[in-house]
């Protein structure tokens, strides 16, 4: 038995969600280009779970569901404000809180489907509320009730911020929702789908995959982006930090991939935006920045940059706390978490592979008090 290190380019499940091939993401199908230009989140969620798109009168009903179910338990807007607010991380806070939440749904552990499809809603609505609840708590806000019928998009950055959204924010937000919907068998998609592969329930299965986004190799990297573009400070300074970077070995964020070797279809969309929203808030140089770093770790290392490269000046231009960056790609990547979730019952074996031992052998067992 040899072990790939990091599972590199092992197949490990069929699955009918999305699909990367030749440096091209399809859901379902539907290119990535045509739904992040065309598609409301809603729909790209919809597709996701029920394997084509909406026709109008499901997307109403879909929008309608998801309106009604994003109000939070007090329970769980109480435990949030238990938390030290002053130095909790909001993706901690987050994978308690859905942790929280299952103890409040009363179908949490009841496994058929119509009981899944409920808490799947469930679940889509309410992590936008944890979200945006608990970056208010911490600044001593009270969280914002959801309104009806205003899209998902714009209902998550009216909680956020208590005001509606301008149109170019919310057409950039759903973007970013639609791009970072689901990617095939990431990490945290992949953890999600052996923690249920146990038959255990949808909350464990989403808890364990907000646990493994959060790390900087993977989802936390946007977060990162923003904390590099700041320590940059200014455009001239970019090419020294990043070189200075490399010859420690440092690991730039934002840049490369594990399956992308060309470029990730997802980052020119967001790069649009980075340019558009930071010429219209009066603070070009992130984009300008950005690009420089991209162009000289295509040239010197031959990496593409990732989702997380221009989600983070995005972001920022739409006023969000940098420590947020990496719930609201959750708030979206539950949508695909939940598709692998569906999927992995509906054809369900236990996810156990096996470890090639390198450790010693055959040792004699010394009783405790004969050891040195
Ligand atoms: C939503 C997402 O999860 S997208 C990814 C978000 N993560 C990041 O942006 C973090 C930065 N990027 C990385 O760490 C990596 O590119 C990953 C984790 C995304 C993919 O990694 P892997 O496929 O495992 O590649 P691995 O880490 O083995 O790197 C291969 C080589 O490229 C180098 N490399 C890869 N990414 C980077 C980077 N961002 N900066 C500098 N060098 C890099 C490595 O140092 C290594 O070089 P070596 O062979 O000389 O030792
Ligand atoms: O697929 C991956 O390894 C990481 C990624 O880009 C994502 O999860 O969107």
């Amino acid at each position: 038995m040899t072990a790939t290190k990091g599972l590199e380019g092992i197949v490990a499940a069929q699955s009918s969600i999305s699909s990367i091939m030749d440096d091209q993401l399809t859901y379902v199908g539907y290119n990535i280009d045509d739904l992040a230009e065309n598609a409301s989140f809603e729909e790209v969620v919809y597709l996701l779970w029920n394997k084509r798109l909406p026709n109008q009168s499901e997307l109403d009903a879909f929008k309608n569901e998801l309106d009604e179910n994003m109000a939070l338990p007090e329970g769980v807007i109480n435990h949030l404000r238990s938390y030290d607010l002053s130095s909790v991380h909001p993706m901690a806070a987050l994978r308690s809180a859905i942790s929280v939440l299952g103890l409040y749904d009363e179908e949490a552990d009841i496994m058929d489907d119509e009981a899944n499809t409920r808490k799947a809603i469930r679940l889509q609505a309410r992590i936008a509320s944890v979200v945006a609840a608990f970056a208010r708590i911490r600044k001593g806000q009270n969280p914002v009730q959801p309104k009806k019928g205003i899209g998902f998009a714009a209902n998550f950055l009216y909680m956020l911020n208590g005001k509606d959204p301008e149109p170019i924010e919310e057409e950039a937000f759903n973007k970013a929702l639609v791009l970072h919907a689901d990617h095939e068998l990431n990490a945290s998609t992949f953890t999600a789908r052996v923690c249920v592969a146990t038959l255990s329930d949808m909350y464990s299965g989403i808890t364990a995959a907000i646990g493994a986004l959060k790390g900087p190799l993977h989802g936390g990297a946007n977060e990162q982006v923003m904390k590099m573009l700041n320590e940059i400070g200014e455009e001239e300074n970019a090419i020294p930090y990043i070189k200075k970077a490399l010859d420690n070995k440092e690991k730039i964020m934002g840049m490369g991939h594990r399956v992308y070797k060309t470029g990730d279809p997802r980052a020119k969309h967001l790069q649009k935006m980075s340019k558009q929203l930071t010429d219209l808030v009066g603070e070009p140089k992130w984009y300008n920045m950005s690009v420089k770093i991209e162009e000289y770790i295509k040239k010197e290392k031959g990496l593409p940059a990732n989702v997380d490269f221009y989600s983070a000046s995005v972001y920022h231009c739409l006023g969000i706390d940098h420590d947020v960056f990496t719930p609201i790609f959750a708030v979206s990547r539950i949508s695909g978490w939940i598709a692998h979730i569906l999927e992995q019952y509906a054809n369900n074996r236990l996810i156990r592979p096996r470890a090639e031992y390198v450790g010693p052998e055959k040792q004699d067992y010394i009783p405790v008090e004969k050891r040195g």
